[in-house]
């Protein structure tokens, strides 16, 4: 059967991130994708012009909808918006039991934009942060979850064991923002067994809106279809530096990566 997997997120208008490219890579992937929806924002490749968070009831009556009917092999979460949405995403976690769980921490979009309010950190810190079997904070996401300042690769190391401290089961620091090595992307991967740095050459592009998203929905794909997380983790890697060097052009701002070149050919397309 199909692995049946969920993102609990919000959407984006403009196609490139958000459930939207989460979708588009569980297709690509042969999983059967599903999605709650917390927050509709109007959004292109310029920024984010508004965002709607949905009712609480709304996003309650999704999440029901799903544990009544679905198998889920595994679920991602993205954009929550504020504390009261994460402590109903949390509530669902916990009772339908969601595992294995990827948590994307988006905080601030790339054009600067909040896609979670500030003082909703702590919530999620608290209360979704121990629930994740893999959480992926980019460079600034992991200092405000370990409240440690990043500067070195030590730093890198020490502030993921301090995402792990606070519950987390594994986490994978992003290198997207490491401005300080242009020439290499480099994330670095911490269990409690082990540290692994995963690299990519930095591709020279302002195409990569939507790699967070992306690279956490294509881990969350591969890892329900049963692989285990480290090689879930570096397929992930692989494919997402292949969409961003071949990132199209496409609207006017920080435009999407190609995620039609994710796809898994598993003989059927032929
Ligand atoms: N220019 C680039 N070239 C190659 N890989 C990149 C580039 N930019 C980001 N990456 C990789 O893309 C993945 C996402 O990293 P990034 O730090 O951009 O996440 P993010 O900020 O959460 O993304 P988003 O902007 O979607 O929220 C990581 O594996 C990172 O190394
Ligand atoms: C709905 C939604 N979720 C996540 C992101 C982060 O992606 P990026 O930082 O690439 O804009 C986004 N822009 N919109």
């Amino acid at each position: 059967m199909r692995p049946q997997v969920i993102t609990i997120a919000g959407t984006d208008s403009g196609g490139g991130a958000g459930i939207q490219a989460d979708l588009k890579t569980f297709e690509e992937r042969n999983v059967f994708g599903m999605s709650v929806v917390v927050a509709v924002t109007a959004q292109n490749t310029k920024g984010v012009q508004g965002v709607y968070p949905m009712p609480l009831e709304a996003i309650t009556r999704q999440m029901e909808s799903l544990a009544d009917d679905f198998t889920v092999s595994a679920v991602k979460t993205g954009m929550l918006v504020d504390a009261q949405r994460i402590e109903i995403v949390v509530h669902a976690i916990r009772r339908y039991d969601w595992h294995p769980l990827v948590v994307d921490p988006v905080m601030v979009a790339k054009g600067g934009a909040y896609l979670v309010a500030p003082e909703a950190i702590e919530t999620l810190s608290r209360k979704l942060l121990p629930l994740a079997d893999l959480i992926t904070p980019n460079t600034p996401e992991a200092e405000v979850l370990s409240g440690l300042v990043i500067h070195s690769d030590s730093d890198r190391e020490l502030a993921a064991k301090q995402i792990i401290k606070r519950g987390a089961k594994a986490v994978l620091l992003k290198g997207g923002h490491d401005e300080a090595n242009p020439e290499r992307a480099r994330d670095c991967f911490v269990t409690k067994k082990r540290t692994v740095w995963l690299e990519a050459d930095r591709i020279h592009t302002p195409h990569t809106h939507g790699t967070g998203c992306t690279l956490s929905s294509l881990i969350t794909a591969e890892w329900a279809k049963g692989n285990d997380l480290e090689t879930s983790v570096r397929t992930a890697k692989e494919l997402l530096t292949r969409a961003i060097a071949q990132a199209p052009e496409i609207g006017h701002g920080h435009g999407p990566v190609a995620h039609w070149l994710l796809r898994e050919d598993d003989g059927k397309n032929e």
